[in-house]
C-alpha cells in the first residue's frame, strides 16, 4: 500500500538550500556566501590543528564503542558548562546546573523546545528576535510552541533597534519564554552593548520572563571566550535561571560531529535533579544517547591545557580574519566607486553580515555574478577571501548603484 497522505515535495532549505544552488553553478568565479561555516583565506573548509591533535591522542588510547548515558559524556558535560559559566561560577559548584549532551546546537534547541513544550507552565509563546536564525522557528513550531517576535533589527542603520526591543519586550507577557542569541546574532551580526543588556535583563526580570539563551558562536564573535559569554554569565548574576543552548560547530570547527550542549539553571540541586530525570525521559526515546567522537574531541582540547590554549588561538584567528574580511569588503566597495555608507560591514560582529541587500539585488547578484546567499541579504563572511573579495565588491557594487 502506498502513504495514506499525499507527500507533497517540499522547499528547498533557506540556507542549505543555496549550498545546493551553488554546487549545481559552473562559473569557475563563483562564491557561496550562503551557510555559516567557516573557510580558511583559500576558501577551503578549515579543521584546527587543536582537533587533528585531540584525535590522535584518543586514538592512542584505543577506546571502546559502549553506549554514552543518556545524557552523554560526563567529562563533556563538565567541560561545556565551565566554558559557558566560567569554571568558578557558584551554579557549577553548588550543582544548580544540569547540563546534557545534544546533537549539536540544533539539537539543543530541539531538547530544550521539547522538554519546555512539557513542562513550562507559564505560556506557549517563544519570543524570537525580529529576525532570527531561520530555524529557530520551525525548530520550536514542531515542538508544539507558539513563535512570536520582538523588534531586534533596524533597517534604517543596518544596526540594533534597542528602542524597540525594550518596548516589545516590555509588553511581553509574563511567562513567556524569550530566546536570545547571547553573541554574534545570526543573521544580524547586531549585537547589544553590555549596557543594553544590562537594560534587558531588567526589563526581562520584570516582566518575569523565561530566558533562552542560544550561544552558538561562544569565541568565535569577538575571538574571546569569555567576552562572548558576557551575557549569558550577567544574567545568570541577575538571577534568571536560564536554558542555555551551545554549539561546537563553529568555534572548534566540529560542524559534521554535531557536538552541544543543552543546559537548565534551577534553584537549586534538588530541582537539577529532577529536572535531569526528565531529560533522559525526554531524550531516550528520541535517540537513547549522543554520539562520542565528537564529544570525546572537544572533552579533549578543553581539558588539556595546552589544546586549550592552542584553540583559543585557532579560534582568535578565524574571528580576526573574518574581521579583515569586513574592512577588506568596505574598502573594495568604495574602490569599484560605491557612495554608499557600508559602515555597518565593518561594526556588525561574528559570522554574518546583514548586508541591507534587498531580494531583487540579491537575485541579480546570484544571476549575474553567481554569488550565492540568503534571500535577506544575508553573507556568511567566511565565504570570503582575500582572492575574492574584489570581485564581491565589484558584484555588491553593481547590484546597489
Ligand atoms: C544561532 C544559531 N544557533 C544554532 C545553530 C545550529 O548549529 P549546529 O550546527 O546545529 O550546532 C546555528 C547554525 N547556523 C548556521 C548553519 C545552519 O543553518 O545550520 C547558519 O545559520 O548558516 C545558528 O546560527
Amino acid at each position: 500500500i502506498s502513504l495514506l497522505i499525499l507527500v507533497q515535495m517540499g522547499p528547498p532549505d533557506p540556507i542549505l538550500g543555496v549550498t545546493e544552488a551553488f554546487k549545481r553553478d559552473t562559473n569557475p568565479k563563483k562564491m557561496n556566501l550562503g551557510v555559516g561555516a567557516y573557510r580558511d583565506d583559500k576558501g577551503k573548509p578549515f579543521v584546527l590543528s587543536c582537533v587533528r591533535k585531540a584525535e590522535a591522542l584518543i586514538a592512542a588510547k584505543q577506546l571502546d564503542k559502549e553506549y554514552l548515558p543518556i545524557g552523554g559524556l560526563g567529562d563533556f558535560t563538565k567541560a561545556c558548562a565551565q566554558l559557558a559559566l566560567g569554571a568558578n561560577n557558584e551554579v557549577l559548584s553548588s550543582g544548580r546546573n544540569i547540563t546534557v549532551q545534544t546533537i549539536s546546537g540544533t539539537g539543543s534547541l530541539r531538547i530544550g523546545a521539547n522538554f519546555l513544550s512539557r513542562f513550562h507552565g507559564g505560556s506557549r509563546d517563544v519570543y524570537l528576535p525580529k529576525p532570527s536564525w531561520g530555524n529557530h522557528t520551525p525548530i520550536f513550531r514542531d515542538a508544539g510552541m507558539q513563535l512570536k517576535a520582538y523588534r531586534y533589527y533596524d533597517p534604517s542603520t543596518c544596526g540594533f533597534d534597542f528602542r524597540g526591543a525594550l518596548e516589545d519586550i516590555s509588553k511581553i507577557p509574563e511567562q513567556s519564554v524569550i530566546l536570545l542569541h547571547a553573541c554574534a546574532h545570526n543573521p544580524t551580526g547586531v549585537d547589544p552593548k553590555q549596557e543594553q543588556w544590562k537594560e534587558i535583563s531588567d526589563i526581562v526580570k520584570k516582566r518575569n520572563l523565561l530566558v533562552f539563551f542560544d550561544m552558538a558562536y561562544q569565541g568565535f564573535a569577538s575571538g574571546d571566550i569569555d567576552r562572548d559569554a558576557w551575557a549569558v554569565r550577567y544574567f545568570i548574576e541577575q538571577g534568571h535561571n536560564i536554558l542555555l543552548s551551545q554549539s561546537f560547530a563553529k568555534n572548534m570547527g566540529l560542524y559534521g560531529e554535531r557536538v552541544g550542549g543543552f543546559t537548565v539553571v534551577c534553584k537549586d540541586i534538588e530541582e537539577s535533579k529532577r529536572v535531569e530525570s526528565q531529560l533522559k525521559i525526554l531524550i531516550r526515546p528520541i535517540y537513547s544517547n549522543p554520539p562520542m567522537n565528537g564529544a570525546r574531541i572537544a572533552t579533549t582540547i578543553l581539558n588539556t591545557p595546552e589544546l586549550r590554549l592552542l584553540w583559543l588561538e585557532e579560534v582568535h584567528g578565524m574571528a580576526n580574519r573574518i574581521i579583515k574580511m569586513r574592512e577588506q569588503l568596505v574598502a573594495g566597495l568604495k574602490k569599484s566607486g560605491s557612495s554608499h555608507n557600508w559602515q555597518h560591514v565593518i561594526d556588525q560582529i561574528g559570522m554574518f553580515c546583514f548586508t541591507g541587500l534587498k531580494p531583487e539585488q540579491v537575485e541579480r547578484l546570484t544571476k549575474e555574478f553567481s554569488v550565492y546567499m540568503t534571500k535577506d541579504g544575508r553573507i556568511s563572511m567566511a565565504g570570503i577571501s582575500s582572492g575574492n573579495v574584489g570581485y564581491l565588491a565589484e558584484g555588491i557594487h553593481a547590484v546597489t548603484k
